[in-house]
């Protein structure tokens, strides 16, 4: 479903190159869901955008369901991300002009998947069925995390890929969009990789790795 060949990226910084991926391999199974470990600046978010084709490596390629990003125009590759990706990142980008409704499907109208029966669907297991007409201002940031999740979710992707969902909430609200991540995830067979420091959020997912010093090590017991 999802394949990292031997990706490697390397910013320029004033003291010289900072090498943060050094060769990462690493597949995805269809519906695995994996947590991405290690300590800040270990480089997680890196490869997360890496994964999402949001950019590019200096060596390596990304295979998504056998496609490769690395052979794609970037008008090409938004439209793999849009018809095949869910991302939901630690700021929720909502639209503030859109409502509740119109955020959920956003992604799923411009992919032409809008699916009106799986988005009422998830606005009910979201808890935001009573609130499709508020706008994002008017949310608790529970709800506007559980809004972007479903955003994520509407055009029912093949890979959600995310970072830190769960940073800015409480540990009771943080557990709550957990379990429901979880939950939905297996309802649409989506897999998921997920960027956690919490040991906690990456305890129930099928597998955990360690990024450390740009390579990739399966987590100890
Ligand atoms: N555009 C950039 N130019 C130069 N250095 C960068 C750039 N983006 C990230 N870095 C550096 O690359 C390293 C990895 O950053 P990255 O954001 O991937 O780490 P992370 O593991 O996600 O960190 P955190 O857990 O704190 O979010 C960091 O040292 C960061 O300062």
């Amino acid at each position: 479903m999802l394949q990292l060949i031997n990706l490697t990226k390397t910013y320029p910084t004033p003291q010289g190159p900072l090498h943060v991926l050094d060769g990462i391999d690493l597949h995805l199974a269809p519906g695995e869901s994996l947590a991405l470990m290690g300590e800040s600046g270990s480089g997680k978010s890196t490869l997360l955008h890496l994964a999402a084709g949001l950019d590019t490596p200096d060596r390596g390629d990304v295979l998504l369901e056998g496609q490769s990003i690395a052979a794609l125009s970037e008008p090409r590759r938004a439209e793999l991300r849009r018809q095949r990706l869910g991302l939901v990142f630690q700021q929720f980008h909502l639209v503030p002009s859109l409502s509740v409704a119109d955020n959920l499907t956003l992604q799923a109208r411009l992919a032409g998947r809008e699916d009106v029966d799986w988005a009422q669907h998830l606005l009910a297991r979201l808890g935001l069925a009573g609130l499709n007409d508020r706008y994002p201002e008017q949310l608790s940031g529970g709800q506007q995390q559980r809004l972007a999740i479903g955003r994520a979710l509407a055009a029912r992707p093949r890979l959600l890929l995310a970072d830190e969902p769960t940073g800015n909430l409480d540990e009771a609200a943080a557990d709550q969009v957990l379990d429901l991540l979880r939950e939905l995830i297996e309802e649409s067979g989506c897999a998921l990789l997920l960027v956690t420091h919490s040991v906690r959020v990456a305890g129930p997912l099928d597998r955990c790795l360690h990024l450390q010093r740009g390579r990739l090590a399966e987590a100890g017991p």
